[in-house]
């Protein structure tokens, strides 16, 4: 691992990567209840926000719309990925090089791993060139690490994710991101699995404002070092506004509920998000 706390990436030792490959990944069904998001300069300007260190995309988007946001986002240039209509055993097809990636200005690499998968050795072998390659532009390796596959029930199981933040650790990432396993104690377990590698929370589908933000404090709490989310911030209406708040409770590790009112308008009608911090 490298020491990545002066990366582009890490602010105060922690990241909050916007990820935005899901068109690719999932498929223009994540886009159908803000289709204006279908553009990805509209994710790109949510990105500019302070509290976004990187921004994931796929090639085709990096290619596309990086040049109008080098100079506010720093790219994290998600180079395997497959799509939802792929019927096999979990794997992810390698889209484009570390040589181009760097080429087209990335300031980290993403890679997805499926320990577990009938293709896990496939893949870890992936992973080894693209982290070799990775290491010589200096460019830090973030390995979406998910544990999935037929054999595997429970990807969120404790010991499961424990295993990814290790697997991470071992095959030589600088972040780990993993889904949250449950509670903050499996989860302080999977930061201390990872030893002194940074472990981040994986977003997952839309939640309510209070449950989203409650859920990334108790896994910065946890040990976590941030966030790497898509839908839960561009799905929103008001992209800002959480991130905003994410800003609160990741880098001044303010409570959700604190961080919630300070986002909120006093004109407005409080929220049932709000009602919900309250009680
Ligand atoms: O494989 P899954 O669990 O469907 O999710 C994949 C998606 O989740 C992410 O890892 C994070 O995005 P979300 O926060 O929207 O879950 C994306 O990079 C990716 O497209």
């Amino acid at each position: 691992m490298l020491p990545i706390d002066d990366s582009p990436i890490v602010r105060d030792g922690k990241s909050l990567i916007l990820a935005m490959d899901h068109g690719l990944e999932h498929g223009p069904v994540d886009f159908e209840e803000v289709p204006e998001k279908l553009d990805p300069s509209t994710v790109f300007e949510t990105a500019t926000h302070d509290a976004v260190t990187a921004m994931a995309v796929q090639k085709g988007i990096a290619e596309g719309y990086y040049p109008s946001y080098e100079d506010d986002v720093n790219l994290l240039a998600k180079l395997n990925g497959t799509s939802n209509m792929w019927m096999g055993e979990p794997d992810s097809a390698v889209n484009w090089s570390v040589d181009y990636a760097a080429e087209v200005g990335a300031d980290a690499i993403g890679f997805t791993v499926y320990s577990g998968s009938n293709h896990e050795v496939e893949m870890f072998e992936e992973f080894r060139d693209v982290q070799e390659k990775a290491r010589e532009y200096d460019l830090p390796v973030v390995m979406w690490s998910y544990p999935r596959g037929q054999g595997l029930k429970n990807d969120t199981k404790p010991g499961t994710i424990s295993y990814a933040t290790r697997i991470g650790l071992e095959l030589g990432a600088d972040i780990a991101k993993v889904k949250y396993p449950g509670d903050p104690e499996a989860m302080a377990h999977a930061c201390k699995a990872a030893g002194d590698m940074n472990v981040v929370m994986s977003g997952g589908s839309k939640t309510s404002d209070y449950d989203f933000l409650s859920t990334v404090e108790a896994a910065v709490d946890a040990g976590a070092k941030g966030l790497a989310v898509g839908r839960n911030v561009w799905q929103r209406e008001d992209p800002t506004r959480i991130l905003d708040a994410l800003e609160k409770v990741i880098y001044e590790e303010e409570s959700a509920e604190a961080a919630l009112e300070s986002v909120s308008d006093e004109d407005e009608e409080p929220t049932d998000a709000a009602v919900e911090a309250a009680e």
